[in-house]
């Protein structure tokens, strides 16, 4: 298959992920362009981490293709695989930071596993990513047991931008952050989107985040994606999940503005 610029930057076609007889997924397709930031949601164990491992070659499909960057996974060496991931990032749950590392090294880490970047240009990009995401140079200094929920999210932020990644794969990025700290950070986010035009893919069960920063929406339901377009159609959906998800109490609350 040619490869085009204008190519979905993630295209799946009928997924079928089986374990077993634990089917997971059950022909799904999708495809996101550029610059589009993708929410998917389902309950626990919908397979929603299993889907963004597939997305990422990860994890090999029992059936269908994927296709990342306009190139499908299942025709493509490994090796390449590792090509394309290096186009993307990824912000892990929980932040994951390396806890003997400080914060200033764990934003390097990605750069320094590339082995081509000088410690002069390594410095100016750790430091250029550090205020990108609204820390002095300082917080470059601290370990990341002196930080608080908040700083640890912007310092994991900071490291999966640091190779200026065009993919951005986000799980449960605001999980454990009180509601005011989880605002500043969706903010941070789209501010990033706006400046840098990343494509996001993002797990999350936050309503607001979902609100606030997906352009287009995934629900997985009954091993199938029973939604995939933007808030509109999820909240138009007749599926149970979709009708409990977004029109229950909290979905009624964060949502009863858009109707
Ligand atoms: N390597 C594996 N071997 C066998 N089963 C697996 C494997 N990985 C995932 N599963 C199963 O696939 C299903 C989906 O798992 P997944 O972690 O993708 O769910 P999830 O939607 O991300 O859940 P949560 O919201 O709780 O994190 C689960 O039933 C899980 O047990």
């Amino acid at each position: 298959m040619e490869n085009d610029k204008n190519d979905p930057v993630i295209r799946m076609e009928g997924i079928w992920t089986c374990f077993g007889k634990n089917v997971v997924h059950q022909d799904i397709s999708l495809s996101l362009d550029k610059g589009e930031i993708f929410g998917l949601v389902g309950g626990s164990g919908s397979g929603k981490t299993v889907l963004l491992r597939e997305m990422i070659g990860l994890q090999e499909p029992s059936r269908g293709k994927v296709y990342l960057f306009g190139e499908c996974l299942q025709e493509i060496p490994v090796s390449r695989h590792q090509q394309l991931r290096n186009r993307c990032g990824v912000l892990f749950q929980g932040g994951a930071l390396f806890s003997a590392l400080s914060v200033f090294e764990n934003i390097a880490f990605p750069l320094r596993e590339f082995r081509v970047f000088d410690e002069e240009l390594i410095d100016h990009l750790v430091r250029m990513k550090l205020t990108m995401v609204g820390l002095s140079e300082k917080a470059g200094l601290l370990m990341p047991s002196e930080l608080s929920g908040g700083m640890i999210k912007r310092v994991a932020l900071a490291r999966a931008l640091v190779m200026e990644p065009e993919l951005l794969f986000l799980d449960e990025p605001t999980s454990g952050l009180d509601p005011v700290l989880s605002e500043e950070f969706v903010d941070l986010l789209s501010a990033l989107h706006r400046e840098l035009r990343f494509t996001v893919v993002m797990v999350t069960h936050d309503l607001d985040t979902v609100k606030d920063l997906c352009t287009k929406i995934g629900v997985l339901a009954d091993r199938r994606l029973v939604v995939c377009g933007p808030i509109s159609d999820a909240l138009a959906s007749e599926h149970p999940f979709a009708r409990h998800y977004f029109h229950g109490k909290r979905g009624h609350r964060v949502f009863e503005r858009i109707g």
